[in-house]
């Protein structure tokens, strides 16, 4: 049987507004991005299969795109099941940094190296730095360490294993799942479904607020490739992703 999970980038926040590396910074949603999780809304509210369940993390910039989303879609009631594993890739110690300053101050090699390489991470987060999570209640009895920095590779190590104790079992239980998260978290979920490798993922990007939706086979492995239900409007998201921080 098919199994169909849409996945859901949260809207434009204040920090993508201003251009700073956000990470485990939990900032809210900018007027766009609440008007970008109105229109993913009305995309799923028309989209041919309506989700049972819904996964968040723990930020509440993909909590409120979420939110804001099923009101649209007249889903309010949808079950919610939140974990720290979807978060944002933590941006260690670039967390609060701009982007465009960054990319001056470190040149083009190292920022992307920082932003897109699949096992290289920023330098680590000082546990006393204003930006860091270590003393954060939500994050109080997480199994193993906060992140002080992360990897997209430790990304997936961290974000796989809810995808195989969580996710898959309600997509198992016929659900259509709809999972709000973040650019990296998202890049994780979707390079171990497209099977992209280490090299290729360094260029694919995610825009904020277009459902992207799988339909996936038994071993949830797509038996086509993904679409998003808007594919104009997310090629030109995803361009605006790539050129962050250039001039
Ligand atoms: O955390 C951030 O800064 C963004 O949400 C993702 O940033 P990136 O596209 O630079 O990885």
């Amino acid at each position: 049987m098919t199994h169909t999970l849409i996945l859901l980038r949260h809207g434009n926040s204040e920090w993508n507004q201003k251009n700073l590396f956000t990470g485990w910074v939990d900032v809210g949603l900018t007027d766009q991005g609440r008007a970008e999780a109105t229109r993913a809304g009305e995309m799923i509210a028309a989209f041919e299969k309506q989700p049972d369940v819904q996964y968040t993390s723990l930020l509440k910039r993909a909590i409120h795109t979420a939110n804001i989303a099923l009101q649209v879609a007249d889903l309010d009631w949808l079950p919610v099941k939140r974990s720290w594993r979807l978060n944002e890739r933590h941006y260690g110690a670039l967390q609060g940094k701009d982007k465009a300053q960054t990319l001056d101050e470190f040149g083009e090699e190292k920022f992307m190296t920082w932003r897109r390489s699949f096992d290289v991470p920023p330098p680590v987060l000082g546990d006393d730095a204003e930006y860091s999570q270590v003393h954060d209640k939500r994050y109080e009895g997480i199994d193993g360490e906060i992140p002080r920095t992360e990897s997209l590779e430790l990304v997936i190590d961290r974000m796989l294993p809810y995808w195989e104790s969580d996710i898959t079992k309600d997509l198992a239980a016929s659900k259509t799942v709809l999972v709000t998260a973040h650019g990296n978290s998202l890049r994780a979920l979707v390079k171990h479904l497209d099977g992209i490798s280490d090299d290729a993922i360094a260029s694919l990007n995610i825009p904020t607020g277009i459902p992207l939706v799988y339909e996936l086979d038994d071993n949830f492995m797509p038996i086509k490739p993904a679409y998003y239900l808007d594919p104009e409007a997310a090629a030109a998201g995803a361009a605006a992703v790539a050129s962050q921080g250039k001039k």
